[in-house]
């Protein structure tokens, strides 16, 4: 890697030091761990709770109420360090190179049974701080062989059925360096699936292409390469990529501003199976990305819901935020043609997936819009709701109207902790409680975390 600028943001006053000798104290969310210098608290990167460590400072404006860092050297090591699986993202040997880490694996040097602790602690506090709730609940590996994440001899590696790159200035696949706009040549995305890798991307001549992204099913089925040209790409690069990629491989050339996906060969789609169901999604649509996470994420929710008894044959459910369908295919199961299943998804292309997905389920309703305003426009009562919003979470208005529609239970998706513990608060504040949650490592090696939560009113 080469010196770089960093350019987002990196902003230094002349008074701050560009290093500090950090003791590391808590983790916290987003995956730092905070240290203090001189009273300011100091975000740190890439280090582990009791280290002490020389970090290079990243954000550090004088006006500012805390600065980030990042390690350059480990002065005292934790027991839990492990030698980084993959140096482009190990950060004191990145920086020793000259430039910034590239993101996704900021964990990768912590072992993996230390990482899902950390993902706890992590979990505990937002519940405490943002729901006023005292719960420590362990993170659950997923598909792991037992043993395996020491050595991280796979342990952790390759989960990821979707990975997004860049591309460098001299046309070689990339990715961004962390918190920069710096784009670092990469000949391997080790989180990813070998269906992933084995399509050598790196050996391709990529100018004139902007992003390429890439999704890989579990199943085995047909990858997908997008390719996102830039606005003055000569039309033959495109040819010439094509020719190179392996003829079983669909490409297509997305516009991720207008969310178009054209076809170049073969499908705009892939095929996607879980919980008996195949499942087409085209484009950049949603699926859920751990290879194991669909499997995962139905089996707890159904235990939630099924097994609590809140997902009766004939009940009136609703799948919010639903994406290709994922959950709508087995609740639309569970509750039979006596039943009835709403299915709402705000992206369009995705929602023309669910309704292809779902196709020929007499009893299911599926619904493109904003699930705050199709839940003002239609109001209804459901008997059970299941909800997997993004990042943001659902927010204190939609939180009002899922316990307006009067179902006996929620089961909440989540793969951020604060929004959950923030939307926890909501219905707690709503005479609502929270019944059984469970979380689950299905982003090993960084610092993301999903959970799944049965919420019941509080008789
Ligand atoms: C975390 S994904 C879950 C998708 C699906 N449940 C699954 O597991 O495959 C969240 C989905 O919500 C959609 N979405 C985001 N904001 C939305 C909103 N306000 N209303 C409806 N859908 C929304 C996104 O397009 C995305 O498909």
């Amino acid at each position: 890697m080469t010196q770089h600028q960093l350019s987002r943001p990196g902003r230094h006053s002349d008074a701050a030091p560009r290093e500090l000798v950090l003791d590391v104290g808590p983790v916290a969310h987003g995956g730092h761990f905070v240290a203090r210098h001189e009273g300011r608290v100091v975000f740190v990167r890439h280090s582990i709770p009791g280290e002490k460590v020389r970090a290079r400072l990243t954000d550090a404006d004088d006006g500012s109420k805390f600065w980030r860092a990042d390690v350059v050297e480990v002065l005292e090591a934790s027991d839990d360090r492990r030698r980084h699986f993959w140096p482009l993202a190990d950060s004191a040997a990145a920086w020793r190179k000259g430039g910034p880490p590239v993101g996704g694996a900021e964990f990768g040097h912590i072992r993996l049974e230390r990482q899902r602790q950390l993902k706890s602690e992590v979990l505990a506090e937002q519940l405490k701080r943002l729901a006023g709730l005292d719960l420590r609940v362990d993170v659950e590996a997923v598909g792991q062989r037992p043993g395996s994440g020491e050595e991280h001899d796979g342990g952790g590696l390759a989960w990821r059925t979707r990975a997004g790159f860049a591309v460098t200035p001299d046309g070689r696949l990339g990715m961004h360096a962390h918190r920069s706009d710096v784009v670092v040549p990469v000949r391997e995305m080790p989180l990813a699936v070998p269906g992933i890798n084995e399509l050598k991307l790196w050996e391709l001549d990529l100018r004139g292409i902007a992003r390429v992204e890439v999704a890989a099913p579990a199943n085995g089925s047909r990858p997908l390469v997008l390719l996102a040209p830039e606005d003055d790409a000569d039309p033959k690069r495109l040819g010439r990529i094509l020719a190179r990629l392996p003829h079983d491989v669909s490409v297509a050339r997305f516009d991720p501003a207008k969310g178009q996906v054209l076809q170049l060969r073969g499908r705009t789609w892939v095929q996607e199976s879980a919980a008996g169901h195949e499942y087409r999604v085209t484009g950049e649509g949603f699926w859920q990305i751990h290879k194991d996470a669909p499997e995962t994420l139905v089996g707890a929710v159904r235990t939630f819901l099924h097994d609590g008894g809140y997902l009766l044959p004939g009940s009136a459910v609703a799948d919010l935020y639903a994406g290709a369908g994922l959950f709508t295919a087995p609740l639309a199961d569970a509750v039979g043609i006596t039943g009835s299943v709403l299915s709402v998804e705000g992206s369009p292309g995705t929602s023309r997936d669910a309704r292809k997905n779902l196709h020929g389920e007499g009893h299911v309703e599926i619904v493109q819009g904003r699930v705050e305003r199709v839940l003002r426009n239609r109001p209804r009562r459901f008997d059970s709701l299941l909800i997997d919003p993004p990042r943001a979470g659902a927010g204190k208005a939609v939180v009002r109207q899922l316990m307006d529609s009067g179902p006996r239970a929620i089961a909440y998706v989540s793969c951020d902790p604060a929004s959950f513990a923030r939307d926890l608060g909501y219905f707690h504040a709503g005479g609502w409680k929270l019944e059984g949650l469970r979380a689950f490592d299905l982003y090993p090696h960084t610092h993301h975390l999903e959970t799944v939560a049965l919420l019941v009113p509080d008789a």
